[in-house]
């Protein structure tokens, strides 16, 4: 007995066949989660890592830190920061365990950057913190967020260097932690997806392009005088975006005042004890939520650099 031909039924191309016609941008949402096309809209998700005996360092130097860092008390800072996310309405999402975690995995902000179509996963510039991504691509993936690009080859990427400044166009700092091959890439993949990276070059002795800048609405950057790249504020002066550089560069240094996470416009998380920087944002009309970072900020980071932004509004 012969079969009946499977010409023309659905799975073969035939008239039953519902090819799919949306496109990876509208599948954002009904099929996909994360996404962000602003460093300032309202924040939905992050992505934390609560610093475990792995920040202990023997050198601290050579674990890329400042000073010995408390277990306790770095631990009970973090908590405070994903509570203040919590209370803020912001869904916290966590990075799995790993073997042999490295001292510097809890700075999420490193090891990815987000767009509107999803994740770029870094590819960290020294050993010390090489291989920090795979748990980020563990966490991304059992969140549902889409993993648009690995780097390869040499590419050195981290997320902390990579900035929107509006709905179409970013910042990427060349430095110490990325390079060109890595631009390139980067530069690359938005093309394909219509939209512009614009590469800047950062000061010698500089770690991120987040330590010198920060978006906090459609309309207002904060900056570092004389650190931040002459081509980033020209930029945005011509998109309309006001820039207003810090009075106070010595409590930025100290305290990190400008390492903060907008969420939403002109709402900014900051690291506490910063009262020139907290008096700067609120004659800018910024409203500010503080939390203290003065354990978590010996590793060189804060509120900033611990957070991996998975979603804001976009649109
Ligand atoms: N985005 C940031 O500024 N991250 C801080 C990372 C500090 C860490 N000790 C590092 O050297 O990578």
């Amino acid at each position: 007995m012969t079969e009946p031909s499977t010409f023309a039924t659905a799975a073969y191309g035939g008239a039953g066949w519902s090819p799919r016609r949306r496109d990876h941008a509208g599948d954002m949402g009904p099929l996909w989660s994360g996404g962000i096309d602003s460093e300032w809209k309202t924040l939905r998700t992050v992505l934390l890592r609560r610093p475990g005996p792995e920040i202990a360092a023997e050198d601290v130097d050579a674990a890329q830190q400042l000073a010995p860092l408390d277990l306790g008390r770095a631990q009970a800072e973090h908590d405070r920061m994903a509570e203040a996310y919590r209370d803020a309405g912001v869904a916290v999402l966590k990075v799995p365990e790993v073997p042999r975690p490295a001292p510097n995995r809890m700075f999420c902000a490193d090891l990815f950057a987000m767009t509107p179509q999803g994740a770029i996963l870094a590819r960290p510039a020294s050993t010390v913190r090489a291989g920090e991504e795979v748990a980020v691509a563990h966490a991304l993936a059992a969140a549902g967020v889409p993993i648009l690009r690995t780097l390869t080859g040499t590419a050195t990427f981290e997320g902390a260097d990579l900035i929107w400044i509006d709905a179409a166009t970013c910042l990427i700092g060349r430095g110490l932690r990325t390079n060109d091959a890595a631009i390139a890439q980067i530069t690359g993949l938005l093309a394909e997806i219509g939209l512009e990276a614009v590469a800047v070059d950062m000061p010698f002795g500089t770690m991120h392009l987040m330590g010198m800048l920060s978006v906090v609405d459609a309309d207002l950057a904060i900056a570092w005088p004389r650190r931040t790249p002459h081509r980033a504020v020209a930029l945005m002066r011509a998109r309309g975006i006001d820039v207003a550089f810090l009075p106070d560069a010595d409590e930025a240094q100290a305290n990190r005042g400008l390492n903060v996470v907008a969420l939403g416009p002109r709402r900014v998380l900051m690291p506490d004890g910063n009262a020139a920087m907290r008096g700067f944002y609120e004659g800018l009309g910024i409203e500010v939520v503080a939390t203290p970072m003065f354990e978590l900020r010996k590793a060189a980071g804060a509120v900033g650099c611990l957070t991996g932004i998975v979603a804001r509004d976009m649109g």
